[in-house]
């Protein structure tokens, strides 16, 4: 395996999470830009909480050891807001009392200059997922599938390196769902991003068109279940 400093992507080296001093999971993988991979297991088995460690928000009750690379960079001792990583969660988390447009343009980075440059990428990325004319709306008269596709072009526009989903489509029905989701990785491969996705949904992990991986809570000989592939591996103990 190359060195995670020489690598383009994410990387999970020797990652470990442990809750109240018990051990949650181990991890060591390797995400390409423009790759998705999937996480899937039961409740409680530490799928948020390895997105909340990559992000850089642990909770306090839980301690992980191990390095995130982001091309090449350690991100592990860095602040949350210099890791340059996009969140998208189950609830789409729009800011209730700025417009559609206001969300998005709070999100583009200050070094892009000029009101007017600024609001005609926001414009541009409501057009991208068909929301031409929302701008001036209240996130709250929005759909649900509505409030996802702008929170993931607010996600976008931020300018981040690599994106974490967690549940990201389960508000939506069915097929508002296959639409979305089709959005959602079409963007990440455009903009070749490597993409870490935590679903309950065996139709998201196939659409994701990558690498799953399963973590369960079941116990077996040793007290563990382990998945090795020639990039991964995924200890749950
Ligand atoms: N702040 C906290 N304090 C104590 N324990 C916590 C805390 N946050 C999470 N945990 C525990 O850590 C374990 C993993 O939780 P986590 O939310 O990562 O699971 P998950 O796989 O994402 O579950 P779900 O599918 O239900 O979202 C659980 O046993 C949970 O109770």
């Amino acid at each position: 395996m190359p060195e995670a400093l020489d690598r383009a992507g994410l990387t999970l080296e020797a990652v470990s999470i442990h809750v109240d001093g018990a051990p949650l999971l181990d991890i060591d993988c390797h995400i390409p830009p423009g790759n998705i991979l999937t996480i899937m297991g039961e409740s409680g088995s530490g799928k948020s909480s390895l997105l909340d460690f990559i992000a850089g928000f642990l909770k306090p009750a839980l301690h992980a050891e191990g390095r995130i690379f982001l091309n090449g960079k350690n991100l592990t001792d860095l602040p949350a807001q210099e890791r340059h990583i996009g969140l998208m969660f189950q609830s789409p988390l729009l800011f209730p009392h700025m417009s559609v447009m206001q969300n998005l343009m709070f999100a583009i980075p200050a070094r892009v200059r000029g009101r007017q440059h600024r609001k005609e990428i926001a414009r541009q990325a409501l057009e991208d997922v068909g929301l031409n004319g929302f701008g001036d709306r209240d996130p709250a008269t929005l759909s649900g599938g509505q409030q996802t596709r702008v929170a993931l072009m607010r996600t976008l526009l931020a300018q981040p390196m690599a994106l974490l989903l967690d549940e990201p489509f389960s508000s939506l029905d069915q097929a508002r769902r296959a639409e979305v989701r089709e959005l959602v990785f079409c963007q990440a491969r455009k903009n070749d991003l490597p993409v870490l996705l935590v679903t309950h949904d065996e139709e998201d992990a196939l659409a994701a068109g990558g690498l799953v991986h399963f973590l369960d809570n079941h116990k077996n000989n040793n007290g563990c279940s382990k998945v090795q592939q020639p990039q991964i591996s995924i200890a749950k103990r």
